[in-house]
């Protein structure tokens, strides 16, 4: 019988008399390739499915499929920041969506289950969405969220930093909660033919609540795709030598416009104590970053100090407390105090309004004279080039710097040296 020729796949699959391996997968295109019964294209070597269906936002179908498959095409590289998410506007109903997805994520709540979603949906939503809408109006910009903005501002400055360097990737962000979701973001990503992915959630500190819950939300995204990419994860980073540099100057260059003061004071998002005693590192994390910033600006042990803010319910979370500690201050003798958030990569509401605003209050009315705080590292320079070292560090090995044409050309010279060696 006469089979017409086909690609591998579509000979593999109809069981032609063709030796399917004649034609290796990974060859440039080659002009004998033929339709089959499917459409294959004949130059590049794509296998397109023609049915739109089967390629979107979660369809009837169980995996997404691949829209466009090409061999001959150079793996494209992708970096995808993440953050915690923000509402989409500093209203009621926008908030209400917001925790209720937040809170209903197990890694954050750990309660169980049934318990939790009473208390969720019966007490907290029905109560905390209104208030929190009022703390976000506060912060709220006409661009919208800080935390927003200064996230597409770090996605756009290391896209254009890292091309600086002569990498060719695509950086894109998203947010674990709220918009743009991590699935979407993946989806555009898959569009745009990344099938190496590195993630790199901003949590200098790692902590089951943030850094693993990101990581639920990808696991849980490719369990939806048929082709998944070849993924690298960034857990922490939290004594990685360029971000504390960038820390410890970003603190200095405070010093110089303002002095110092009596304490500098590292106030950390709080968790509940229960995971730190259940195994969660974070609070050593913490407590390390402290002590490498405070060693590279030559602190003394009584000049700074680690504590935990923005707590939330009733159990008790890791302590000192941020509010306590600055309320116990003056009567300690300490009058004037800075404070800088090494956990938080972009100013957000949990740090302009609790730090800036809530916090300061609580040590001036306690009879504090001076209070500064030290915003994040947002999207400066120089957390930016400790970012893209990272990312660097990270993409090793994935041949970021070649472009897609030199790429062929290597191959074709290994495949020439491969078959030289062979004759
Ligand atoms: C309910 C428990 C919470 C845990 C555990 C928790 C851990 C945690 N969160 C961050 C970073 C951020 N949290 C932010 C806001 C925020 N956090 C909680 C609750 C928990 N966080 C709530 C309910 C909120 C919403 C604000 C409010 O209603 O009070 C933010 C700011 C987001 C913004 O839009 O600006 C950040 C960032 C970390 C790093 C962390 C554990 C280490
Ligand atoms: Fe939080
Ligand atoms: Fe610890």
């Amino acid at each position: 019988m006469n089979w017409p020729k086909q690609s591998p796949h579509l000979s593999a699959y109809f069981k032609s008399p063709v030796d399917p391996y004649q034609i290796q997968c990974d060859d440039p295109p080659k002009s004998n390739l033929r339709g089959g019964l499917l459409r294959n294209d004949r130059n590049n070597h794509h296998l397109i499915l023609k049915n739109p269906l089967k390629y979107g936002p979660r369809s009837w179908m169980k995996y997404i499929n691949t829209p466009h498959y090409d061999h001959s095409s150079q793996a494209k590289v992708g970096v995808l920041i993440t953050n915690l998410g923000t509402p989409d506007e500093a209203t009621k109903p926008a908030l209400r969506r917001y925790l209720k997805e937040f809170l209903a994520d197990p890694r954050v709540v750990e309660v169980p289950r049934l318990i939790w979603w009473m208390v969720l949906n019966l007490v907290i939503l029905n109560i905390r969405p209104a208030r929190s809408a009022k703390a976000y109006q506060t912060v709220w910009t006409d661009e919208g969220s800080p935390l927003m903005i200064h996230t597409q501002h770090q996605a756009q400055a290391l896209s254009d930093h890292l091309k600086e360097l002569g990498h060719n990737v695509i950086v894109k962000y998203a947010m674990r909660y709220g918009n743009p979701s991590i699935t979407n973001t993946l989806d555009e990503m898959a569009a745009e033919g990344v099938q190496r992915l590195l993630v790199l959630p901003l949590y200098p500190q790692y902590c089951g609540a943030t850094s693993a819950s990101t990581f639920d939300a990808i696991a849980s995204d490719f369990t939806q795709r048929r082709w998944i990419p070849e993924l690298r994860f960034v857990t922490h980073y939290h004594d990685d030598a360029a971000y504390i540099d960038a820390c410890a100057e970003k603190i200095k260059a405070h010093w110089e416009d303002h002095g110092k003061a009596n304490k500098l004071l590292f106030s950390y998002h709080g968790i509940p104590k229960r995971y730190l005693t259940n195994g969660d590192p974070y609070h050593c994390e913490c407590y390390k970053t402290s002590r490498l910033i405070a060693e590279q600006l030559n602190l003394d042990e009584d000049e700074y100090m680690t504590t935990f803010q923005s707590r939330f319910g009733r159990e008790e979370w890791l302590k000192p407390y941020t509010d306590e500690t600055l309320k116990s201050f003056p009567s300690a003798g300490v009058h004037s105090v800075q404070v800088f958030c090494p956990g938080f990569s972009a100013d957000c509401l949990e740090t302009i309004e609790e730090i800036g605003e809530e916090n300061r209050e609580y040590f001036m009315e306690a009879g504090g004279k001076r209070y500064e705080y030290i915003t994040a590292l947002n999207a400066e320079v120089g957390h930016i080039h400790a970012l893209s070292q990272l990312i660097e560090r990270n993409l090793s090995g994935w041949n970021t710097k070649t472009t897609a044409t030199e790429n062929a050309q290597q191959l074709t010279q290994q495949r020439a040296k491969a078959m030289g060696a062979a004759q």
